[in-house]
């Protein structure tokens, strides 16, 4: 990839706009920055945020990624992401393990996942080992790129407790550096599609909230869309070079008592010319701490107590499910599994926060 010139995304296709919060200002506590990032969290739950300092990173990512992929299936194989007990999904995920909808209709993606516990332990081994590709970039590329996105994503949950009035800095507990967690580092390639029927997309990356808290997301090539709240229909969001797309996922959603909003996206093929080139995508993953109880943090901040005192007792309970970060996940992913499917129920038992029964 390194080189190719890739089609820009048409001009002629309708996109969402995502609201730009620069990091830079974020960092600086600057008001209105801050402010923005706010009704970005609270609204449709995705922005852009530019000057975050890790465009080397994410480009060392691309190649660690494309390199892993020219590996032989086979060895890939070796490093397969079930079958190990973790907290995540770690290692490499093939394409067609997961729904795309209630009929089950295979995924087209596969992935390689680098648990943050062993990026920060290496050459210690946490959860599991990974293919040689991924050790040679281990200490380059792979190391910084968890330890800035890490870093961006926690400042991020800092500058929310703050506005949460959360007491006892109970949020950012939840999500330590040292806790095991299902927190990750990806390189997602969805295939080159370039005969398909117009308006008869594929889906590659079934309809879905993120399973954690905060997603920290790089995009060259279009084909993310967001489903914005109240709409029918699916929005592109453009890629901006040098912008990353942030997002909250559900873990965030339910300890912030629903104040903060996990939105449904998918990927299908990038539109127009750029349908012809395999799709990359790089994303760095927070989840709390795997032993983390998720429920709203009612005791610790006022304003998600009274939030969460204003629903009816059915709405209420989905901020106390009686689980922890790492079940969650684990439910989640054991039923979008299309060997697991018993029939539409499994579609529906994977199903997170903001699902929306017409959204496939
Ligand atoms: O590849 C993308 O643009 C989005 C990926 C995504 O939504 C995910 O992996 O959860
Ligand atoms: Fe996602």
């Amino acid at each position: 990839m390194p080189g190719i010139q890739l089609p820009p995304f048409p001009d002629d296709i309708s996109t969402h706009p995502l609201l730009i919060v620069d990091y830079e200002l974020i960092k600086a506590s600057d008001a209105q920055e801050i402010d923005k990032l706010w009704k970005a969290a609270t609204g449709l739950g995705f922005w852009y945020l530019k000057n975050h300092g890790t465009d080397r990173e994410v480009d060392n990512m691309f190649e660690m990624g494309e390199e892993t992929m020219k590996l032989p299936q086979d060895e890939r194989l070796k490093f397969y992401h079930k079958g190990i007990k973790s907290p995540g999904s770690f290692g490499y995920k093939t394409a067609g393990e997961y729904m795309t909808d209630q009929d089950g209709t295979p995924d087209t993606i596969d992935y390689i996942s680098i648990a943050k516990d062993d990026a920060l332990a290496y050459p210690g081994v946490i959860h599991r080992t990974y293919p040689v590709t991924v050790n040679a970039h281990m200490e380059s590329t792979i190391i910084p790129f968890v330890r800035k996105s890490f870093e961006i994503n926690n400042t991020i949950l800092s500058v929310f407790e703050e506005k949460l009035g959360i007491v006892g800095g109970a949020l950012l507990k939840c999500h330590s550096a040292e806790d095991l967690s299902g927190s990750d580092a990806r390189c997602i390639r969805a295939p080159a599609e370039p005969n398909r029927e117009f308006g008869k997309d594929k889906v590659a990356l079934s309809a879905h909230t993120d399973l954690g808290s905060l997603s920290f997301l790089h995009n060259r090539l279009g084909g993310l869309q967001v489903l914005p709240p109240g709409s029918t229909g699916w929005q592109y969001v453009r890629p901006i070079p040098g912008h990353a797309i942030c997002n909250i996922g559900d873990t965030l959603t339910i300890l912030t008592g629903g104040i903060l909003h996990s939105n449904m996206h998918r990927v299908i093929p990038p539109p127009g010319a750029q349908g012809a080139y395999t799709r990359w995508s790089v994303v760095y993953f927070t989840r709390p701490g795997k032993d983390v109880r998720l429920r709203a943090l009612a005791e610790e901040s006022a304003m998600i107590k009274d939030n969460i005192g204003r629903m009816s007792p059915k709405d209420r309970a989905k901020y106390d499910p009686n689980t922890t970060a790492g079940e969650w996940s684990a439910r989640r992913i054991k039923f979008l599994s299309t060997k697991n499917r018993t029939g539409p129920e499994s579609w529906h038992a994977s199903r997170g926060m903001e699902y929306r029964p017409d959204a496939v």
